[in-house]
């Protein structure tokens, strides 16, 4: 076959495949022979020739023939070696010219992930009520057995433990499963590495590069939305792996669903595997984190002394997350040390006296109000009105109990917010609240609840 037929069969393949695959799939093969009706190219890359093969083998077998050429078989080699002897030079089109490539990534190369920490492990990870689903499904990853849920979608608030427990995730498959080809990376160093190939035309390396992942986690996930071709990328990158049988750990700080700007059709694939969400911490979780962190902070400052107290104090007045309450309690060690005292309570509150009024609750009574009624599903007038009725006497003795514990109101002016109720009214509600809390534990779960909802 002469260079000329093969410029004129790329003609006719730029107009049945489209401009754009031809530019992507077809330009950059090199067709080398012609040989018993085989016709053979060399690809750049393992995923182009098996791509292409797939795809575009039976189109160019059809113009091949049109053309007069009798083709019955394409066959593609990847190997960038020397032409062999006897084959004709490679006959690219004239208008689309295919510009050196440099070799396809090895397998074997290091992974361009993002550095773990090393910090970040499933021992130094607290777990409490908040946390303890995601950190059982991210054990089950972390074993490296079979896939049992993919995507394993992590999602919460900020500072809630999602990058430490995928880097946990990392470190753990790498003593487990050193043969698995991990890569961990933020979505945002995703769309970077992404421009990045299409910007030094490596687009088929960045795919064979991801496609050859075991276990692919991407971070912060929401930072795609928006962000059209990266998310298309993310989204075939995301099926080809999937098909494979690969796993994949994605994170966010919300649910697929409510990501705004994120495709349709990527919130589903996101969707159907296991999404577990982190909660916000209560106590309990606060205050083993920062035990903890005290006991690993005592290599460091061995003479340390904590009052008893302060911790819980701390636990019970940061309450925003737990990024803010390590900084608290670095900077509480740091400074005492400094200073050479024992960490009292008098102490903890002078050092920490900007984190504990920012982390004051801001929530108020106007705010409790319209969630009680909603959660009791009552009318917000009747909540606050004279209505003395036990179905909106009971919730609005809830939404004062909480209106004292979560706000600094005082009673009578919490009595005001509550239709004009004497502050004695107020005090019989929440007394009646406190008594019935310790036996009715249905009630006890939804003062929980809102409480949570409240502050969260
Ligand atoms: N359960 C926990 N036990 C111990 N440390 C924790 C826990 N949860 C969070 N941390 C610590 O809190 C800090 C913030 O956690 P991390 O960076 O994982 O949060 P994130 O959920 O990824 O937040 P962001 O959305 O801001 O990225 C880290 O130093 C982490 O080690």
């Amino acid at each position: 076959m002469t260079d000329d037929t093969w410029g004129r069969v790329c003609d006719e393949l730029q107009k049945s495949v489209g401009q754009n695959n031809f530019t992507t799939w077809i330009a950059p093969l090199e067709l080398i022979n012609l040989e018993d009706g085989i016709v053979s190219f060399r690809a750049p890359t393992k995923f182009m020739r098996d791509w292409v093969s797939r795809n575009f083998a039976e189109p160019i077998l059809s113009e091949l023939r049109r053309a007069g050429v009798s083709a019955e078989r394409v066959d593609i080699s990847v190997p960038l070696r020397q032409v062999a002897n006897g084959a004709k030079p490679a006959a690219k089109p004239a208008a689309m010219p295919v510009k050196p490539r440099k070799p396809a990534r090895a397998e074997s190369e290091p992974l361009p992930g993002a550095p773990l920490d090393a910090r970040f492990t499933f021992d130094s990870f607290v777990v409490g009520k908040p946390n303890e689903l995601a950190h059982a499904a991210a054990k089950r990853v972390a074993e490296g057995g079979p896939v049992t849920f993919n995507p394993l979608f992590l999602y919460g608030g900020v500072g809630l433990g999602k990058t430490h427990l995928m880097h946990a995730i990392a470190h753990e498959l790498q003593v487990q499963r050193p043969d698995l080809r991990v890569l961990y990376l933020s979505a945002e160093q995703f769309m970077y590495r992404f421009i990045q190939a299409l910007r030094d035309k490596q687009i088929m390396d960045f795919k064979e590069m991801f496609r050859s992942i075991d276990v692919l986690m991407v971070d912060d996930v929401q930072f795609i939305a928006g962000k059209e071709s990266t998310q298309e990328e993310f989204f075939h990158t995301f099926n080809a792996l999937v098909d494979q049988g690969k796993q994949i750990v994605i994170s966010a700080d919300r649910a697929p669903g409510e990501i705004k700007d994120l495709e349709e059709r990527i919130k589903s694939r996101l969707s159907c595997g296991l999404v577990v969400d982190l909660h916000p911490t209560d106590y309990e979780l606060r205050l083993g984190i920062l035990q903890t962190k005290t006991d690993a902070y005592r290599t460091e400052y061995p003479d340390l002394q904590i009052a008893p107290g302060v911790l819980e104090f701390i636990a019970h007045r940061i309450s925003s997350n737990v990024r803010i309450l390590e900084g608290a309690l670095t900077r509480l060690f740091a400074y005492a040390s400094l200073i050479g005292r024992e960490i009292t309570m008098d102490l903890a509150q002078e050092c920490l006296k900007d984190q504990l009024r920012q982390s004051e609750r801001k929530v108020t009574v106007e705010e409790i109000q319209r969630k009680v009624a909603e959660h009791y599903n009552v009318r917000l007038s009747d909540l606050v009105g004279p209505k003395r009725l036990r179905a909106i006497a009971r919730p609005r003795q809830v939404a004062m109990f909480l209106a004292k514990s979560l706000t600094t109101r005082s009673l009578p002016d919490i009595g005001r917010r509550f239709g004009g109720r004497d502050h004695t009214t107020i005090m019989h509600g929440i007394r009646k609240i406190e008594e019935l809390r310790a036996t009715d534990s249905q009630l006890a779960e939804d003062i929980e609840l809102l409480r949570r909802l409240l502050e969260s």
